[in-house]
């Protein structure tokens, strides 16, 4: 429907060139080359024996041509003897012929006949490219499951990410297994991190584990296409994938087409594509076995749409490698390469900080270049120098390695500081993972989860919250000195607020304001002075605690921080490894 209408506009502008240029030169045509004779100027024309031919219609005007091939226009007399005197006078007359008006006439309509023509071969032409681009679309064959070399062996790193995806081979290959439990196979997973941290590698893992065919496409092939056709392309992509049977399906760059939609920069079409998508997967039968994949960098700015249970309701941060996953990559990235024996890949994975997967790839691949131009018998140090700045070449800070170190070790403290205090007040919180390796969720990342089993939090699990809120900055300013806190903290200074604002307004966990909910009292917006002040009398107390917890443990602290330094990522054990051996006086 949609196509027919664009070749109808297609075809009308077309046509209103067509009858543009026509009529520029008839215009033309009419001023240069044809005289408009009276008819006493025409009489006296035959009598000089000027005329050449005339040509005879029943109509108000008639053409004629004169000897010197001037074409000329006069009004018909439609005298019963007039074709005589012509006759007489050697004109040669043509009856038959239209005039040269009708003539005119005929050769605009051939005008308009061959414009028109010519604009139904160009919207035939244009809807053979957009054709073309469906095709492009319809011929996404799927790669064989033969074909699909990568397997969870060439994905070094991300192992969480990588135990997910895990737990998908299953679904995909026995699905009726868990229909038969009533359980509701996942649909669409998510995968954000940074680029080039192996999500294509990842779902192409995953299918080529599971042993099923792997389509794939990107979010902006959708962008800029024609209108209707991304959701055709959506359909005719699932209507393929269904034939084949259990796939799995791959959009890179899910946020070209599920952007958040502000009603501001609303777009018709990437509406509707992402629309045909979330049908296209509610549609799925539960056993079916189709698994869709969706990458971005940015989970944030993603449409509430999209993460709805039964559409992409897992996500799973794929984040950069820490210093034992770049080892692992590199070791990878190296295998089939001849490195001279000098070379130590671990040394080299603590030089890579912030290197993703991909740049660590590209700095294996690019010194194996070097080499082989050289034709040297071995990849060397000195390519694999060469190589590191060309992989950091785009990246904006040059001189990363000097700016990360300082910034690496700020971190570092800032990161023991909440594990660390965490620790130490509070044993009970599980603290799942510490890295000091920036995440989509900022720089840094600490996490901790206090015991699910609770039913309510006490007084004192929430000073403890605050206080780990504030030790990423207390560490700082123990270690570096007042002038020398960070922006770091900014994210724990609103948690640890709002932890104190709730106590003193809400729960009544303060003396001195009393057992009122100041929030029914003036709203959530109220400003009271007096709240205020004691909040911050609070926080202050608290921070002072928190910085003298650290004071009085700072070995630990300093051996976390450069623990981390070493390693970028802590778990659970290795942090109670280190706190044991402290506490047991080896490592003092
Ligand atoms: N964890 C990893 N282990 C091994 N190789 C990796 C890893 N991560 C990335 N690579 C290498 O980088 C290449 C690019 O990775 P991939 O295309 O999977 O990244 P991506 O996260 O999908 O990136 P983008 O967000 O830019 O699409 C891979 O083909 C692989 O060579
Ligand atoms: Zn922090």
């Amino acid at each position: 429907m949609r196509l027919n209408k664009k070749r109808l506009i297609t075809v009308m502008i077309v046509l209103i060139i067509g009858l543009l240029a026509s009529i520029a030169y008839f215009k033309v045509w009419d001023k240069k080359e044809i005289l408009d004779l009276s008819y006493n100027e025409f009489i006296s024309n035959i009598k000089q024996g000027k005329v050449k031919t005339v040509y005879l219609v029943d109509d108000p005007k008639i053409n004629g041509v004169l000897q010197d091939g001037t074409s000329f226009i006069t009004d018909n007399p439609r005298t019963e003897n007039f074709k005589e005197i012509l006759l007489i006078n050697n004109v040669r007359v043509e009856e038959n012929k239209r005039s040269l008006m009708i003539m005119n006439i005929i050769s605009f309509i051939g005008f308009i006949v061959a414009f028109g023509a010519m604009g139904v071969f160009l919207s035939k032409q244009s809807s053979k490219q957009t054709s073309r681009e469906f095709s492009k679309m319809s011929n996404i064959e799927a790669i064989d499951q033969g074909n699909i070399k990568v397997t969870f062996a060439n994905i070094a790193g991300n192992d969480e990410a990588k135990e997910s995806i895990m737990d998908l081979v299953d679904f995909l290959q026995n699905p009726e297994k868990y229909t038969k439990y009533g359980a509701r196979v996942p649909r669409g997973v998510i995968l954000y991190g940074p680029p080039g941290t192996g999500k294509t590698l990842l779902a192409k893992a995953l299918a080529g584990e599971a042993n099923v065919p792997f389509y794939a496409v990107s979010g902006s092939d959708f962008v800029q296409i024609y209108a209707g056709l991304g959701a055709g392309r959506i359909r005719s992509l699932f209507k393929k994938a269904r034939e084949k049977g259990k796939c799995v399906i791959f959009i890179d760059e899910i946020d070209a087409l599920g952007k958040k939609r502000d009603g501001i920069n609303g777009n018709d079409e990437t509406d509707r594509t992402l629309n045909a998508l979330l049908t296209e997967m509610s549609g799925f039968h539960d056993n079916e076995g189709i698994i869709v994949i969706a990458a971005t960098n940015r989970l944030d700015i993603l449409d509430d749409a999209l993460l709805r249970p039964g559409r992409f309701d897992r996500q799973i941060e794929v984040g950069l490698p820490d210093v034992n996953a770049r080892h692992e990559i590199l070791k990878l990235h190296s295998k089939t390469k001849p490195l001279a024996g000098n070379i130590n890949l671990e040394k080299l994975a603590q030089q890579t900080v912030y290197f993703s997967g991909a740049q660590l790839e590209s700095l294996m691949n690019e010194s194996a270049i070097l080499a082989a131009k050289e034709n040297a018998d071995y990849i060397q140090i000195t390519h694999i120098d060469k190589a590191f700045y060309t992989v950091i070449a785009g990246e904006e800070k040059k001189d990363r390695s000097a700016i990360s170190k300082i910034d690496r070790e700020i971190t570092a403290y800032h990161e023991a500081g909440h594990a660390l205090v965490t620790k130490l007040i509070a044993p009970e919180n599980k603290v799942t993972k510490v890295t000091i390796i920036p995440s989509t969720k900022g720089a840094g990342g600490f996490s901790m989860n206090i015991p699910p089993d609770k039913m309510y939090r006490s007084k004192k699990d929430m000073i403890n919250s605050i206080k780990i809120a504030l030790a990423g900055r207390a560490a700082e300013e123990l270690i570096y000195g007042e002038e020398n806190i960070t922006t770091g903290a900014s994210n724990d200074i609103e948690k640890a607020t709002q932890i104190v604002g709730s106590m003193i307004k809400q729960f009544g966990m303060n003396k001195k304001i009393g057992m009122l909910n100041y929030n029914v009292l003036h709203g959530y917006g109220g400003f009271d002075a007096e709240i205020i002040k004691e909040c911050r009398a609070v926080m202050e107390d608290l921070y002072e605690d928190t910085k003298k917890i650290l004071g009085d443990n700072r070995n630990l602290l300093e051996i976390l921080a450069n623990e981390l330094l070493m390693k970028e990522t802590l778990n659970e054990e290795d942090i109670n490894r280190l706190m044991d051996k402290v506490m047991k006086g080896s490592l003092v």
